[in-house]
């Protein structure tokens, strides 16, 4: 059996791999799909999943993925933009934004799209934490401004974040749930 994994980053494919093992193979694809502007992850998650399985040569099912930084005191911003902010603003410019907030809890919140022809499902994972100064030199995106447990994402090994990453945690349901169908 085969999953294709739409993205262009490696390291979530070889994520995704470890987490189905034993159930499936992950293959990575490169595909450009769309990216409607909304506010719903489980919304722009569903079409890219769609239209990855309908432009795509090839029947094996396949798997999407979308990510976005809630900060709670911002609303929820950028949410479904964080890779446009994280583009423009940059990273240290919103921890900037954000300390002039008393509260600053935020969320990482991953929603994986998956298709087959037949159903599209969607399964997601979030991880709650603290907006800080940068620390850390690993990871990547918004990880050195994010903490959990005293230690942001850029200061763990790569198996400590994947154990509690909202990544992870959408990967794991869905490694479940994909375990069942078959
Ligand atoms: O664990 C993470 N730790 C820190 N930052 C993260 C994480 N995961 C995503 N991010 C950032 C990267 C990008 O600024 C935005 C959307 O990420 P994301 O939806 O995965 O899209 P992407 O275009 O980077 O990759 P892909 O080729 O898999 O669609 O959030």
């Amino acid at each position: 059996m085969l999953v294709r994994f739409v993205t262009g980053n490696e390291g979530k494919a070889r994520e995704a791999q470890e987490y189905l093992d034993g159930i499936t193979a992950v293959n990575r694809v490169e595909y450009d799909y769309t990216e409607i502007q909304s506010d719903s992850l489980t919304e722009i998650a569903t079409r890219g999943a769609r239209e990855s399985f309908e432009e795509l040569p090839g029947t094996e099912p396949v798997l999407v993925g979308d990510t976005g930084l809630f900060v709670d005191a911002l609303g929820g911003f950028p949410g479904p933009y964080s890779a446009y902010v994280e583009d423009t603003v940059g990273v240290e410019r919103l921890w900037r934004l954000v300390s002039e907030e008393e509260n600053r809890r935020a969320r990482f919140r991953t929603v994986l799209g998956y298709a087959d022809g037949d159903r599209t499902e969607t399964f997601s994972g979030e991880l709650a934490g603290t907006i800080v100064a940068p620390r850390g030199e690993g990871g990547f995106g918004y990880d050195p401004i994010f903490e959990y447990n005293g230690q942001t994402l850029a200061e763990m090994s790569l198996e400590e974040k994947n154990a509690i990453s909202h990544r992870g945690r959408a990967l794991a349901t869905f490694a479940d749930w994909y375990a069942d169908l078959h």
